[in-house]
């Protein structure tokens, strides 16, 4: 209360900021008839000299009141629109990484043209953000025009374009893309085996469009490419063929082709097992008879022959796994139950499955993934647009650093809410919708009806049906014709019923869209429209305009309050559009989700005690404030999921960030000589200190295992009796020192005749190959981890936060030890037979080939037909952990107790 007062009396905070911007506002405008008297020759010089500035030491900043005068000038030169002085507010709040909350019918994508102007001239390009690829064309194609004029290129990045359309879309100023497409590619970017075949350079600024839906609504669901491990599961069956011609070598007999490392579950070739096995794949017809099995292109083949070996030799049926229904299943070797679903990783499961004779199954494994959360955190500079946002400023302040600013519109807004009518059922809500339809038809004012659901929408178009009132019905997401609906939304008399109007595009223009009518005449008459019929057709929309106004404007019904005010607002916000007359109102019943979780049964009694029908509503004040008061709960909730999302997600945020910093280290440098060097040091290390403990007594050592460790992994003799009869005093360190000079003076050899240019290459493309490799077995460990910690973490009521932090540690440090193990173990066994192979020939262009990209649709905005709502579901998800108590930990995650979080809901 008190808050409310002093900010009538000194000002909201928002208001002073606005108030801030205006003396930039009057600079611009000053600068209005100096530009207008430039020629275009001279307006667009401005862009060089700007260039210039920059690269003489001025700021952005510096630079944004004129740069805004130029940009506005050249939009009226070029596309006919001058920017609003709003809009110029909304400018400047884009410039500094704030979000703008602009209405609908505001002109947004005309704002962000000013702070994209200014962002480009530092040179290092600016993406803008929208929802789908029809949008991102069209601002492209429309703004395209401005930037061009002013000396900058704008590129389009949208889905199922060709590879080289993208490197060239990349290297514009201004990139027009969907937040799907723009996330995807920083993924493939991050999988590039060389430096030109990166996509995005730079992660500069954004500028998201709906910045609400993509970093709130879809903030929860990752983008993941995931590709099958192997296309050809037959290969396991042939290699399963080859294994029993193959013979271990035992601790008594020297010969053999394979030697096993129990303790640590590994196999590996001896120089005869190479040789016999690279004859018996010719034989089979998996190997040429020029190539080798270390041949880059066969690294497949060697790993699934690992795999085939160590299924064979360290994993036993009825042990480690059971067959059940002709499938293979984990048993937990600390517990000893099985674990339905699980697949172990590497290409091992289906070699068990080959070695077990059962179907060899298809394994997807995910090749790399990113929430919109962390994408878009990488950006130096982030901002945003939506006209909704204001309800989720906090979010945005806590997640993203982001500042919500109000922008005022251009025009006072004079749309009526209405109360809200509520329904003791669906059928008299239903039934009170199509009246209000048919009485706002009648007198010609044109209706959006917006449900949560195509059943809904599909209902009332039943209804409508029998009326004889034509409408049109939205639900399907093809973005173009929807556009082409909306575009006649507001004709006269006009009836549209939609779900999922969150979309961009959707600004419905009252007497229907005059540039839509234009342009549908001039496709119409190619060989030019006289002047006449242009005069007619203005004149006609301009009748229809007025009568629209006279009706009362677009008149918006809703059909069931969305758990977030803020979608509510989004259907509020179509109708009242730039000063626009209209009007709009929520049809509730006791059915609907949000009302039978916060309102029922004591309200239901009420209405009936009243003596109420069907057809009669309850319309207060009130019951508005009480709705809107669930929402805010459900809303509170929600972040609070979503909060706790991040804190996991921040863990894996932070290993990519490591690994894709690596990643570049790796591709931009000219050796990975010293690398390779380190990574064999940290290898051996390990390995030593595994067999040799440095606090244990020479007596304690296990040689004979450090003996076969040596020849599994890197195809060394080595035989520790001999070092000690030459230096009685051997230690641990002198061993490692002996390993690393051996076996760099091996690669040396083996490299001796190699140029020096292809060595490198060599050397760094297949370094990143093995680091994928483990990067993505990694990534399946994490989801079990996370899986795993869940459950665990409620029954030993410990935070699973802590817990999943914790192990996640150990997970990325062992992953890290494998990465060194695997590179060292490469070059030491990689033998060269034929002509050095191509450093073309070394990437691997398939992993992408058959690659799935995965969006799974976001709950809060998808048609909700086919889900439960976002509270349905925590009760659901609440109830599927019957053994929780009230005061035990929720097993959610949240680090709540179960009855202030989920428990409560239930
Ligand atoms: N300064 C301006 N002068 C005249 N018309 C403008 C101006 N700015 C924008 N418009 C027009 O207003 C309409 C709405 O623009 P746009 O779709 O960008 O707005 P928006 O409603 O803010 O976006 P959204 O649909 O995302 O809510 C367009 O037809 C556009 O050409």
């Amino acid at each position: 209360m008190i808050g409310k007062l002093a900010s009538k009396i000194v000002g909201s905070r928002n208001d002073r900021f606005i108030k801030s911007l205006t003396k930039k506002v009057n600079a611009i405008n000053a600068l209005e008839s100096k530009m207008q008297a430039l020629s275009d020759e001279d307006l667009q010089a401005k862009t060089t000299a700007f260039k210039s500035r920059i690269a003489a030491g001025e700021t952005l900043d510096d630079l944004l009141v004129e740069a805004f005068a130029v940009c506005r000038e050249a939009a009226i030169r070029t596309i006919g629109l001058r920017h609003y002085d709003v809009q110029l507010i909304g400018g400047i709040v884009l410039h500094m990484g704030k979000i703008a909350e602009m209405r609908t019918g505001e002109g947004k994508t005309l704002v962000a043209t000013l702070a994209v102007y200014l962002n480009a001239l530092s040179g290092n390009g600016v993406h803008v953000v929208t929802v789908n690829d029809y949008l991102a064309r069209r601002d492209a194609e429309q703004m395209g025009k401005l930037y061009e004029f002013l000396g900058l290129t704008t590129g389009v990045c949208v889905g199922q374009m060709p590879i080289e359309e993208k490197i060239a879309a990349y290297e514009c100023d201004v990139i027009y893309g969907t937040n799907n497409e723009l996330g995807f590619d920083y993924l493939r970017t991050n999988m590039a085996l060389d430096v030109e075949s990166r996509l995005q350079k730079t992660l500069n600024f954004a500028i998201i469009d709906e910045v609400d839906s993509i970093l709130i609504d879809e903030a929860r669901t990752p983008l993941i490419i995931s590709g099958p491990v192997d296309q050809d599961n037959d290969i396991y069956r042939r290699l399963n063929n080859i294994v029993p011609h193959l013979h271990k070598q035992t601790d008594d007999s020297a010969a053999g082709d394979f030697t096993v490392d129990e303790k640590d579950k590994s196999v590996g070739l001896t120089d005869d097992g190479h040789d016999k096995v690279e004859r018996l794949l010719r034989d089979a017809g998996l190997l040429t008879a020029e190539e080798s099995i270390y041949n880059p292109a066969n690294i497949r083949l060697f790993h699934h022959l690992n795999a085939c070996l160590r299924a064979h030799n360290l994993y036993h049926k009825d042990d480690h796994y059971i067959v059940s229904n002709g499938e293979i299943v984990i048993v937990d070797e600390f517990t000893g139950r099985t674990m339905p679903g699980r697949r172990w990783s590497e290409g091992l499961h289906q070699a068990i499955e080959a070695k077990e004779g059962v179907e060899i199954q298809s394994e997807n494994q995910t090749l790399a993934s990113i929430t919109f959360q962390n994408f878009f955190r990488q950006y130096d500079k982030l901002a945003g647009m939506t006209g909704t946002a204001d309800t989720e400023a906090a979010e945005f302040q806590q997640i993203y650093d982001l500042e919500t600013i109000v922008v005022p519109t251009n025009l006072p807004v004079r749309r009526a809410d209405e109360a809200d009518a509520v329904f003791l059922n669906t059928k008299g809500k239903f039934g009170a919708v199509v009246e209000d339809i048919i009485d706002s038809h009648k007198r010609g004012q044109p209706v959006l009806v917006g449900t949560t659901s195509i059943e809904v929408s599909e209902a009332i178009g039943e209804q409508l049906k029998a009326t004889d009132i034509p409408f049109e019905l939205l639900n399907a997401k093809q973005h173009e014709r929807e556009a082409h609906i909306i575009e006649n939304a507001g004709c006269l008399g006009a009836v549209t019923i939609a779900t999922n109007m969150a979309g961009r595009g959707t600004d419905i223009v009252l007497g229907g869209n005059l540039e839509a009518k234009l342009r549908t005449l001039a496709e119409n008459n190619p060989e030019g429209v006289d002047d006449k019929t242009m005069a007619e057709v203005k004149a006609k929309w301009q009748q229809d305009h007025d009568a629209v106004v006279a009706a009362g404007g677009l008149r918006i019904i809703g059909t069931e309050r969305h758990e977030s005010r803020r979608i509510d607002n989004q259907l509020r916000g179509r109708a009242g559009r730039q000063g626009d007359p209209g009007s709009s109102k929520f049809y509730l019943s006791l059915d609907d989700s949000l009302m039978r979780i916060f309102a029922s049964p004591k309200m239901a009694g009420m209405m009936q005690k009243l003596g109420m029908t069907e057809d009669e509503a309850i319309e207060h004040r009130m019951i508005s404030n009480a709705i809107e008061n669930a929402q805010r709960k459900v809303e509170a909730h929600n972040f609070d999921a979503r909060k706790n999302l991040i804190e996991y997600d921040d863990v894996s945020n932070e290993q990519r960030k490591v690994i894709y910093q690596q990643r570049n280290e790796i591709m931009e440098s000219e050796s990975v000589a010293d690398m390779l060097v380190d990574l064999r040091e940290s290898a051996v290390g390990a390995m030593v200190d595994n067999y040799l403990p440095p606090e244990a007594m020479p007596s304690q050592w296990d040689k004979q295992g450090l003996e076969n460790a040596v020849m599994a992994d890197y195809g060394l003799s080595l035989t520790v009796d001999d070092l000690i009869a030459e230096n009685p005093q051997l230690t641990t360190e002198e061993i490692k020192s002996w390993l690393m000079d051996t076996l760099s003076a091996n690669y040396d050899q083996k490299m001796e005749n190699a140029d020096a240019n292809w060595r490198q290459a060599f050397e760094r493309v297949m370094s990143l190959r093995i680091l994928d490799e483990q990067w993505r077995a990694h990534l399946q460990s994490m989801d079990y981890l996370k899986q795993g910690i869940m459950l665990r973490a409620s029954r030993a009521q410990k935070d699973p936060r802590q817990e999943y932090k914790r192990e996640a540690f150990y997970v990325f440090q062992s992953f890290l030890d494998k990465v060194a193990e695997h590179i060292t173990q490469f070059f030491a066994k990689v033998q060269f037979r034929e002509q050095p192979i191509a450093a073309e020939a070394m990437k691997d262009e398939k992993t992408l080939e058959n690659a799935a990209y995965q969006h799974p649709e976001a709950d809060g905005l998808a048609d909700s037909s086919n889900q439960a709502s976002e509270l349905d579901q925590a009760a659901q998800s609440a109830s599927e952990y019957p053994k929780v108590g009230r005061n035990e930990l929720c097993p959610c995650g949240s680090g709540k107790k179960y009855k202030h979080c989920h428990g409560r809901l239930a």
